[in-house]
């Protein structure tokens, strides 16, 4: 799977995004490292803060499917830069993608940007984090 293929796949999952209030549609296509792809778009609701963005939507579909391992992952946007995701989905992505992990950011323009989830999201709060807290509930 290349990265052009990659950012196809999230093109391809864009055409599907609900958004009868932003208008604004998002694809993304998350690789795993067992080399299956899952795809998602942005979902909005009439309870605006409801929505569920691209990437979280084609992360979410791969835990559902038993997966947790993540190479990398293509967002795509009609922005005029490569679109950068939000602080909720950098969360998300560092809680299960590795600090090597590539994150392909692109628009429908053809330019695209390769970073890594360190780069995107540095000195994140992690799981290791939470249970190092001796007295928390385990
Ligand atoms: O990286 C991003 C940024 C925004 N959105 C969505 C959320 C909302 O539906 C719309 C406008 O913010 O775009 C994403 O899916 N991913
Ligand atoms: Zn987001």
């Amino acid at each position: 799977m290349t990265k052009d293929e990659l950012i196809s796949l999230a093109k391809q999952a864009r055409e599907r995004a609900y958004i009868p209030y932003s208008k604004f549609g998002v694809g993304a296509a998350v690789l795993t490292k067992s080399g299956n792809v899952y795809q998602g778009c942005n979902i909005e609701n009439a309870a605006y803060p409801v929505t569920c963005c691209a990437e979280r939507t084609a992360i979410f579909q791969a835990i559902a499917n038993g997966e947790k391992e993540f190479a990398e992952i293509a967002v795509v946007a009609n922005t005029e830069r490569p679109v950068p995701p939000c602080g909720s989905c950098r969360q998300v992505m560092a809680e299960f993608f590795t600090p090597e992990a590539v994150i392909h950011i692109s628009n429908m323009h053809g330019n695209s940007k390769s970073i890594t989830m360190e780069e995107l999201l540095p000195f994140s709060f992690q799981p290791d984090d939470l249970f190092s807290d001796e007295g928390a509930a385990k």
